[in-house]
């Protein structure tokens, strides 16, 4: 089956300035990606591009299997923008029935769909009542709504939970996962790297308009390769025995505490051996875990901030 996304050497370029500068990305059916890079990056612009909205300067793309501008593409896809202008005169019921028409469903699909739809989104109850009388986390519920009415094959979010309190951003984890158990394809863009971590199959870390780093959450975030080691007595004999399997940093303000960073996974199996050789006492073994928004830092912080 062909894929949700594919892009090569994609390029956007605004007065002279590559802002999107030969982006190759796949984006598989069914998966939930993440869209991850600094203010300026060219994110919303790559995404303008993959709905059709912007043409590009140069490559390659393809979505859902045709051009994004077609017809029959546009009806598949679904698009909740970061600041959506919202019709405050409307009741959440017209704006939906609205949306939903120019997604291409009939007067009565669209009436059929709107209580489930704000149902889905913790709007119930809500469908006369006017946008303008509505808070900006409620305003963020419903442009989702309007961006799931038609149930498209792929779903672009950006930003879906800025103005969600806890429970609204857990509420759209929940929704999120359910669109991939239904095979819908979402492709996220978010500054929250939890939220990325806590939903997303696969990312792309992107800056200056080229992709950085993708793959998988596990190849990204990597298995434990740090660990802290607590012992005693932390001898001269016990450093050198842990230098062997890495680099050995003393912890500020614990002095029976060491981090050490493998230099190969493999050697995590001869860190406790390693203390004990040493004729120390092992009072803790902690495997570290690196987030995305550590490897984020690492990234941008070597190639600079486009913005
Ligand atoms: N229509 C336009 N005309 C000229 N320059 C533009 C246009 N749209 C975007 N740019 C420039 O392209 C670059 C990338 O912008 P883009 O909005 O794609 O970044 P972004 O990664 O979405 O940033 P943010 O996270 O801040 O939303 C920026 O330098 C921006 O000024």
């Amino acid at each position: 089956m062909d894929n949700a996304i594919e892009t090569h050497e994609l390029r956007k370029t605004y007065r002279g300035v590559n802002v999107v500068d030969g982006l190759n990305l796949t984006v598989r059916r069914g998966e939930a990606f993440g869209f991850l890079g600094p203010n300026g990056a060219g994110k919303s612009t790559t995404v303008k591009m993959l709905l059709g909205l912007v043409r590009p300067s140069g490559g390659d793309v393809r979505v859902l299997g045709g051009h994004p501008g077609a017809r029959a593409v546009r009806a598949q896809l679904g698009f909740l923008p970061e600041q959506f202008r919202f019709q405050t005169w409307m009741t959440a019921e017209e704006f939906l029935t609205f949306h939903a028409r120019l997604a291409g469903l009939s007067a009565h699909d669209a009436r059929a769909r709107i209580p489930g739809a704000l149902e889905r989104v913790g709007l119930a109850g809500r469908a006369r009542q006017t946008l303008g009388s509505f808070s900006k986390g409620m305003l963020q519920r419903a442009g989702l709504a309007q961006a799931l009415i038609h149930q498209p094959a792929l779903v672009f979010l950006d930003e879906p939970t800025s103005a969600l309190d806890p429970i609204g951003r857990v509420e759209v984890r929940e929704i999120i996962t359910a669109l991939k158990q239904d095979g819908t394809s979402v492709f996220l863009n978010s500054h929250l790297l939890s939220e990325v971590e806590a939903v997303c199959d696969r990312v792309a870390f992107v800056n200056r308009g080229r992709v950085l780093r993708a793959g998988t959450l596990r190849e990204l975030l990597g298995e434990g390769t740090a660990f802290v080691v607590r012992a005693r007595p932390l001898t001269p004999a016990l450093h050198r025995a842990l230098e062997a399997l890495g680099t050995v940093t003393p912890a500020v303000n614990d002095p029976d505490t060491l981090h050490v960073t493998l230099h190969d996974p493999a050697f995590a199996a001869r860190v406790a051996p390693a203390v004990l050789s040493a004729h120390a006492e092992l009072l803790a073994l902690v495997p570290q875990q690196p987030d995305l928004e550590s490897i984020f830092l690492n990234l941008i912080g070597r190639s600079g901030s486009a913005a």
